[in-house]
């Protein structure tokens, strides 16, 4: 039965357009610098003057994902498929934090961003993470949480490079721990080797590096988070299968953006969801797959509004096709 619903979910996304949506949550404190990296991943160039979020804003960024050899309009599953990566910047104003959870609805991924000139920026991500954790929706969501919970994949970026690499990583933040941590310093009452204790930090020490304002940024690596989360969602045959995280080939790669991956793989297990599946609005298994259908046009702005109820439309596709070699990023590519 499993089978033959499988099959019909084919026949149908077959019919329908050759496209997909994923949606990636861009998370973190005000001023970091998320819609300047939005602008930048969606357009290509930075931007001088972001203006402030108000509530949310949706970029869309467009990729192919499958085989250029085969052709979109076929019924093959392995041909190559337009995909929109819509990015959602929440603003991090604190005044939009009651009701920001409103847009935390049936996430595949988020970007955490922190400024790397401003420790506590890093310190808070553990709360955007619970927030999200325990207030939104997810889609594809993973068998065991991450950070506070999470049960999507993330990554971290640390933007504003431009900025730390002139102060050097110990420089001043504008917040009081850090402010104080220079003055005790300053006054000789504390060798430079010691730090002030920070309470908290976001699991895994390594991120991407970004400064958003001189648009650089590891493309590669973006990219390939994107593909995994287009991989996990239409293309992945058993979403629920413990420790996903670290077993599938794809993300692996995304694993090695953190260059503190270990941490991260050892915090997935010991947040394991497998208890209570519904926890975190987890799914059955092929969850999100059974009632959604893909976005009706390449209208960019068309997958912000799809509603919640809908259906992951699935592709087949061979494990060497996973990523093809034309729509790997080239090194080049990478500016930092
Ligand atoms: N020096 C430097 N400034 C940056 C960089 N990225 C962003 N900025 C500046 O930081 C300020 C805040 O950037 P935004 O992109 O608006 O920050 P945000 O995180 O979206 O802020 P909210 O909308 O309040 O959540 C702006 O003045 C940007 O020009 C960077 O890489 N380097």
């Amino acid at each position: 039965m499993f089978r033959r619903e499988r099959e019909r979910e084919f026949k149908e996304f077959n019919g329908g357009p050759p496209c997909g949506q994923v949606r990636v949550l861009v998370v973190g404190d005000s001023g970091v610098g998320k819609t300047s990296l939005v602008h930048l991943i969606v357009k290509g160039f930075s931007t001088a003057c972001p203006p402030q979020t108000i509530g949310c804003t949706v970029g869309v960024k467009h990729t192919k994902y499958g085989s250029p050899g085969s052709s979109s309009s076929s019924l093959k599953g392995d041909a190559e498929r337009d995909f929109f990566i819509e990015l959602w910047d929440v603003s991090g104003h604190e005044r939009y934090k009651d009701c920001r959870s409103l847009f935390y609805s049936q996430i595949n991924g988020v970007i955490f961003v922190h400024d790397l000139s401003q420790r506590r920026t890093k310190t808070s991500l553990q709360q955007w993470a619970s927030e999200i954790a325990t207030t939104g929706t997810f889609s594809a969501p993973l068998s065991s949480g991450g950070p506070g919970g999470l049960p999507v994949p993330y990554i971290v970026i640390g933007n504003k490079a431009d900025i730390a690499a002139k102060e050097g990583t110990r420089g001043s933040s504008g917040n009081l721990v850090d402010v104080a941590r220079q003055w005790v310093e300053k006054q000789g009452l504390l060798p430079p080797s010691e730090e002030l204790p920070l309470t908290e930090s976001f699991p895994g020490s390594g991120s991407l590096i970004a400064a958003a304002k001189e648009a650089r940024y590891d493309k590669e690596g973006l990219m390939k988070f994107f593909r995994m989360l287009i991989k996990r969602r239409y293309f992945s045959d058993d979403l629920s299968t413990p420790n996903t995280w670290s077993i599938s080939p794809a993300l692996r790669t995304s694993q090695c953006l953190d260059e503190n991956s270990d941490d991260d793989h050892q915090l997935y297990r010991r947040t394991s969801l497998s208890g209570d599946p519904y926890k975190y609005n987890m799914l059955p298994p092929l969850p999100a797959q059974r009632n959604l259908t893909p976005p009706p046009t390449l209208y960019p702005q068309q997958p912000v509004s799809v509603t919640e109820s809908y259906s992951i439309p699935r592709f087949s596709f061979t494990g060497s096709q996973e990523i093809n070699s034309s729509t790997r990023s080239k090194r080049a590519d990478i500016n930092v």
